[in-house]
């Protein structure tokens, strides 16, 4: 399969040069960054620090797109909406790992998922898939008197809050009570915020240093309290976890899919 990668300059796009080039059945199709970015003109092996590849960074999605099988897209929200297109135009599966979309930019995928495969996940890692369905089963047992609060911690350059990781727990617990998150979640706490409201789903942001993502669900009771956490060790995880996705796109029908459909477990 012939895959193309959308923001190879960045934290993520290098990882997934790296796994795209050491997976049996995928091949580079090409690279793209935004116009201007330093990494335009290098050859994309010897930005991720593998040896020559011969694919140069460019800066022109239309090229990519028409050339490549899937596209891996871990960018900017205000980058995705015109790869949602480019795939629809072009009948190429979207693998989208980037997260704070606004809802242009959900839009834009549902029209995509009319015409060509397109593959969102917040996280591509295995254990937050897991962690994911732990956490509404968690939620679906216990009664509104457990409060339910969510801790994300990222490192200093994540652009976009609460992560896109702790807005699907969040989800998660909702579906669990069986409630809709927007009415039940509380976002940021200052000053005199009065006691808790009973019900309400908690997120809390913390930022630092180079850490990769950790998130944990508390489930806060009277005299106990439940912790299911996550801590992503390596970003090769999210990559190896994108890649197989873009292999397990092959021959679908379009349509919206989740990395629940391609590990094939059940809720
Ligand atoms: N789903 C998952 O498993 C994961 C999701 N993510 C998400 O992935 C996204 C990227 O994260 P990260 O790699 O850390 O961020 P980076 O900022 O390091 O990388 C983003 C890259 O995309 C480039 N870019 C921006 N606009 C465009 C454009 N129009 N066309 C092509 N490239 C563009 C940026 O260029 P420039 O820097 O020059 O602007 C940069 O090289 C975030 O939303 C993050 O939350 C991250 C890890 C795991
Ligand atoms: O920006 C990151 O780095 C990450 N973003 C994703 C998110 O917003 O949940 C996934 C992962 O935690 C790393």
């Amino acid at each position: 399969m012939k895959i193309g990668i959308v923001g190879g300059g960045g934290r993520m796009g290098q990882m997934l040069i790296r796994q795209v080039a050491r997976t049996d059945g995928a091949t580079l199709a090409g690279v793209t960054d935004r116009e201007g970015a330093p990494a335009l003109g290098q050859d994309a092996g010897l930005l991720a620090g593998l040896g020559p590849l011969g694919v140069p960074v460019t800066a022109d999605p239309v090229a990519l797109f028409a050339a490549a099988d899937a596209v891996i897209d871990f960018t900017s929200p205000a980058a995705t909406p015109l790869h949602a297109k480019l795939a629809a135009e072009h009948q190429t599966a979207l693998i989208v790992g980037t997260t704070g979309l606004d809802e242009a930019a959900e839009e834009a995928l549902a029209v995509a998922a009319l015409s060509t495969p397109i593959l969102q996940a917040p996280n591509m890692s295995l254990g937050v898939v897991l962690l994911s369905a732990l956490v509404e089963r968690v939620a679906r047992s216990l009664d509104i008197d457990w409060d339910i609060e969510i801790v994300e911690m990222h490192h200093r350059h994540k652009v976009d809050a609460p992560s896109g990781t702790a807005l699907a727990l969040g989800q998660a617990a909702a579906r669990g009570r069986n409630v809709d998150l927007a009415d039940q979640s509380v976002r940021s706490r200052d000053g005199f915020t009065g006691p808790r409201t009973p019900g309400t789903i908690g997120f809390a942001t913390l930022r630092g240093g180079d850490v990769i993502g950790d998130h944990t669900v508390t489930f806060a009771g009277q005299g106990e309290r439940i912790e299911l956490s996550h801590k992503a060790q390596s970003r090769d995880i999210f990559a190896a976890g994108a890649v197989r996705a873009a292999l397990w796109c092959s021959g679908r029908s379009p349509g919206r899919y989740t990395m629940t459909d391609v590990l094939g477990l059940d809720q």
